[in-house]
């Protein structure tokens, strides 16, 4: 390498061939353009930096992009590697392999390009990581958010939680072992930040329900003013379900055990759940949101569910927008997908969640404010301030321990390269089936029964227009009951083949008709947010005929109890979703799941896609496998690692 044009060539090639982006490309140009005789392997790192967004990481690590150059760009799968077009681009390995990384950290090292803080240069190099400067801003308000948080002079009284905490937990009081959802809950009402992780069904909604209940009745009990109570997730698919989660569930918890007011506590408990987006008043042209510092959210208490779904730049725009004396709670599972954007915000915060590392001083307040003395390996005299305020649920109560989806999530979360042994026959909730092309009976078969249903329910219109709504929540709720997921989006194994495939199998079977595209029964999801439709990205609906004419019927907002009908004509942006990825599945739940694996290894294949996906099903998983285990066990032993700073902001250690 040796002139800068030779690189631009190079990073054209890159873009050519689709492995980086055109955005890429054109800051490495803007900073050639704007700076004469400038290093490239400098504007071979900027393309990079720039590339790794588009792929979940917050900046490029310029130790992992030498040691294996091939993993900071869009390669395609293997099996197209090798293909002639291919062979003569500059591969990754030979360009990044005439750098070492001191020499490449001299080439960075142009102050006009190259900040290390705060300033106006194009790129931020904090040791090892370089960043774009807008994502080097994120990550440091989120650092700067989050250890505002943990500093928190005034640690409540534990004496007034006590009794409360002890009414809303008698159920479970002595059911024995340590009750992980009690100490979650006083942990909660102790600081300003709270991270509760755990897997499915493990109770993150009850126990911050009673949070919600112990917030309110303690400040009543105190004649302090009511705390005003926020509900969010990131999706509205996310937002709709906690939704339906809490409802009805405030009424079942023992109100009038912790307040002699029980109507002003449950008035104080919001009933609506909102997503991010539209609680923060964020606009599509991604201009200011309606809330930011000079403008605070007007809450005390924010909660917000699926929190692996939150991406930097989002947790940037919460932090700042939550007054700074306001308590923020973040559920979410650590060890599902991260968030589609970059950044793994939930999983870095709880890293070290499993082995507790709490401090003599959260022990002692806790065994006050809840009786609970802590296991003695989850204890750390030099538990760091972020630890003590993270806590993993442990215990599933919507799996029973004997389950087979339970056992092969935990299996695979622990990485057993065996997970499948054991669980694999059929006769408990996990099918594993072998084909070797897609059109086979072990595909067809499943799948033909898992959609049946609902096919012929809503191929059944009602017989009044006053029957309307109620039939398509029936067939909107028995939709919900099956669904396929995919790894990947293309070839014959992927979401596109699949829907291809399974509209025809459903033809054959007589479940839908040929020859029409808003047939009754199609399924559809968006791939855009709709603001003027109120439908997000991902919300999905089931075509419908009302009165001779399709309509698509969505679940209800969240918040809202009636069906909403879009006519085809006004869905700009939707596709037929037979089949889904496991990404797009994240915040949604289904009775039975196929999940589609494709034939051999790649890349896309990780522990944490395998186990979003098998824990999308409440009771059944067909593992479809093409060609055998290779795959799904290669993918149990790949961890996704995301390139951030986070961790380093946020740990001494
Ligand atoms: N300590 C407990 N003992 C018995 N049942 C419980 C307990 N905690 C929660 N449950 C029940 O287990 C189920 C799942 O609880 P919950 O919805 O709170 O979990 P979650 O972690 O929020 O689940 P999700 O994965 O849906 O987000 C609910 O039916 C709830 O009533």
């Amino acid at each position: 390498m040796t002139e800068p044009r030779d690189i631009l060539n190079v990073l054209q090639a890159w873009r050519d061939a689709g492995w980086i982006r055109s955005v890429d490309l054109a800051l490495a140009r803007f900073i050639h353009g704007q700076r004469a005789g400038v290093d490239e392997a400098l504007l071979l790192a900027a393309a990079l930096a720039s590339h790794q967004l588009g792929r979940g990481h917050v900046c490029l690590d310029l130790p992992a992009a030498l040691a294996d150059p091939g993993s900071v760009l869009s390669l395609p799968p293997q099996d197209r590697a090798g293909t002639t077009a291919e062979a003569d681009i500059p591969a990754p390995a030979t360009v990044l392999g005439g750098l070492d990384l001191a020499g490449w950290q001299r080439a960075l090292d142009d102050p006009a390009v190259v900040g290390d803080g705060p300033g106006s240069t194009p790129l931020v190099r904090v040791g090892h990581r370089l960043y774009l400067r807008r994502y080097w801003q994120y990550e440091q308000q989120v650092i700067d958010g989050l250890t505002d948080r943990l500093r928190d002079p005034a640690t409540p009284s534990p004496a007034p939680l006590r009794p409360r905490i002890d009414a809303l937990f008698a159920e479970t009081a002595g059911a024995g072992g340590t009750d992980w959802q009690r100490i979650a809950c006083a942990l909660a009402a102790r600081g300003r930040l709270a991270v509760i992780t755990g897997g499915p069904g493990t109770g993150k909604t009850t126990t911050v329900l009673k949070l919600l209940v112990l917030l309110q009745a303690t400040a009543h009990a105190q004649g302090e003013p009511a705390p005003r109570m926020g509900l969010a997730a990131p999706t509205g698919k996310a937002a709709a379900r906690l939704d339906e989660s809490i409802r009805g569930r405030l009424e079942a918890l023992p109100l009038a055990e912790v307040s002699d007011d029980p109507g002003v506590i449950q008035a104080g408990i919001p009933s609506r759940v909102q997503t991010l987006h539209r609680l923060l008043g964020l606009t599509a042209g991604g201009g200011r949101p309606r809330y930011h510092p000079d403008r605070p959210l007007p809450l005390d208490v924010l909660v917000v569910d699926e929190a692996s779904m939150v991406d930097l730049r989002m947790m940037a725009a919460l932090l700042a927008a939550l007054p700074a004396s306001a308590r923020l709670v973040l559920l979410g599972d650590r060890d599902q997908l991260a968030s589609v954007e970059a950044g793994a915000v939930l999983g870095e915060l709880c890293a070290r969640a499993e082995a507790g590392h709490y401090n003599d001083a959260t022990c002692q307040w806790l065994a006050l404010a809840t009786g609970e003395a802590l296991p003695a390996e989850q204890l750390d005299p030099r538990g760091e301030p972020l630890d003590q305020a993270v806590v993993m649920l442990r215990d599933s109560h919507r799996f029973a321990g004997d389950s087979d989806v339970g056992r092969l999530a935990r299996a695979i979360n622990d990485g057993r390269a065996d997970a499948l042994d054991g669980v694999a026959g059929g006769e408990g909730g996990i099918d594993t089936r072998y084909p070797e092309t897609p059109d086979t009976a072990a595909l067809r078969e499943p799948v033909v029964a898992g959609y049946r249903t609902y096919l012929e329910q809503a191929a059944a219109a009602p017989p009044t227009a006053a029957e309307r709504d109620r039939w398509a929540g029936r067939v909107l709720a028995e939709h919900r009951r099956f669904q396929v997921l995919a790894a990947v989006r293309h070839g014959p194994w992927g979401v596109l083949g699949l829907n291809e495939q399974i509209e025809a199998w459903l033809m054959r079977a007589g479940l839908i008709p040929a020859g029409s595209v808003w047939y009754p029964g199609r399924p559809v999801m968006m791939t855009r947010n709709d603001y003027a439709l109120g439908l997000m990205n991902g919300d999905v609906g089931v075509t419908l005929s009302v009165d001779g004419r399709p309509r698509v019927a969505f679940p209800p907002a969240a918040g809202g109890a009636t069906v909403r009908w879009v006519s085809p004509l006004r869905l700009g942006s939707a596709e037929t979703v037979y089949a889904m990825t496991v990404h797009k599945s994240q915040g949604s739940e289904f009775d039975a799941v196929a999940l589609v694996l494709p034939p051999g290894d790649s890349p896309l294949l990780t522990r944490e896609l395998l186990y979003t996906g098998v824990t999308r099903a409440r009771q059944r998983v067909t593992l479809v496998l093409p060609g055998g285990r290779r795959g799904f066990d290669a993918a149990v032993r790949r961890r996704i690692r995301r390139a951030t700073g986070l961790s380093a902001g946020l740990w001494r250690e």
